[in-house]
């Protein structure tokens, strides 16, 4: 999903969500005769969405307003399903839209999530149908509720789906244009890079490949910052992502500015084996390489972080991500100028 996009679309939504709380808690008496609990519920549900609303149009935007949202609704509809029937409650009817929602706001796989929590929620209103305030339990039979239940929870999970199908689609019709980008290197931006992590390995997993990712950390930069100048590490910084810019594979692999002086580089459909050699053919070439910075030689050292992830196996990109920086440390508490992978790497931690 599109950094700079979201933030819009994140506001847009909660606008909408409280003006529809809002019309239905006015009409709905009009329409049906309903307890005064539930206009007082719509009444602090459109409370909270309003101040949500103008919490977010006013702040700028942040990594956890995508979240939100979904806090936001949990709390209005939870109540909601507890008082007015649970499993039987046409308020449950709105549960498949989270997993469909959170993918736009969020990603695909917090989706799927919302999708295992919401069958959770499912399961639990069936269990407690014969003690839920308002509940058709009495009027309707087990069977009935079981199956209303199996079809929600195939609703959600169809939801989820589709949440996965909009992202890769949003995701592979993005031109290289829209994607953030850092302006000292002109790589992707760590939010960016790191979304594409997400995405390449439900790929690489789908496709039953490998994907690898691979932190690339500059040595001892402080030192020739001081040494020259700041402006000088800047250009080294810029030579260096073409360097690597020049290594990767157009419209398959990705790399981005991950912190100030590190670059993500991931490469789908690349074992360890080959990782390992990509990195160090990386490492002494850049070592080997006089870089001439405003008539100036410069030399480098680059650290090499790097885990390698087959098909097979539950993983998620935190892990990937983690494994990956574990490594990179590794190569640097054994001196930098070196490439690590992540099963070394956690020989070494161990010892
Ligand atoms: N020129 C330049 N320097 C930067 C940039 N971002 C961070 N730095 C510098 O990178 C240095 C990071 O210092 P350290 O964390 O000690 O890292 P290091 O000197 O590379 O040492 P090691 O990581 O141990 O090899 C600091 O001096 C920062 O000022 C940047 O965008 N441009």
């Amino acid at each position: 999903m599109k950094e700079r996009s979201r933030q819009p679309m994140i506001v847009s939504s909660v606008g909408f969500l409280c003006l529809f709380v809002a019309l239905v808690t006015l009409l709905r008496p009009l329409l049906v005769t309903q307890e005064l609990l539930f206009t007082l519920l719509g009444v602090i549900n459109t409370v909270m969405a309003g101040l949500c609303y103008l919490y977010l149009r006013q702040s700028a935007a942040r990594p956890w307003h995508g979240a939100l949202p979904l806090y936001l609704v949990a709390a209005m509809l939870l109540p909601l399903l507890a008082v007015n029937g649970g499993i039987t409650s046409h308020f449950i009817l709105l549960l498949p839209l989270l997993p469909v929602w959170t993918a736009l706001l969020l990603n695909a796989r917090k989706g799927i999530l919302v999708a295992l929590l919401a069958a959770i929620v499912v399961l639990a209103l069936i269990y407690f149908a014969p003690i839920l305030p308002y509940s058709a339990h009495h009027q309707v039979s087990d069977s009935f509720l079981l199956l209303h239940g199996l079809w929600l929870i195939l609703a959600l999970g169809l939801s989820a789906r589709i949440g996965v199908l909009t992202e890769r689609y949003v995701l592979q019709t993005r031109s290289d244009d829209d994607e953030p980008r850092d302006p000292l290197t002109g790589l992707l931006t760590r939010r960016a890079v790191v979304d594409k992590v997400g995405f390449l390995l439900g790929e690489s997993q789908e496709q039953g490949d490998w994907l690898t990712a691979m932190l690339v950390d500059v040595d001892h930069l402080k030192q020739l910052n001081q040494r020259y100048s700041h402006a000088d590490g800047d250009q080294l910084l810029r030579a260096l992502s073409q360097a690597l810019l020049a290594r990767t594979r157009q419209g398959k692999d990705a790399l981005g500015r991950y912190t100030s002086k590190q670059f993500l580089l991931l490469l789908p459909g690349v074992d360890q084996g080959r990782a390992h050699g990509i990195a160090d053919k990386l490492c002494s070439d850049v070592a080997e390489h006089t870089y001439m910075v405003d008539e100036i030689p410069l030399q480098t050292t680059l650290s090499i972080g790097y885990c390698s992830l087959p098909a097979s196996g539950l993983h998620d990109p935190e892990h990937l991500l983690h494994e990956t920086e574990l490594a990179l440390k590794a190569a640097k508490q054994a001196g930098g100028n070196q490439v690590v992978g992540a099963e070394q790497s956690l020989m070494v931690n161990r010892a």
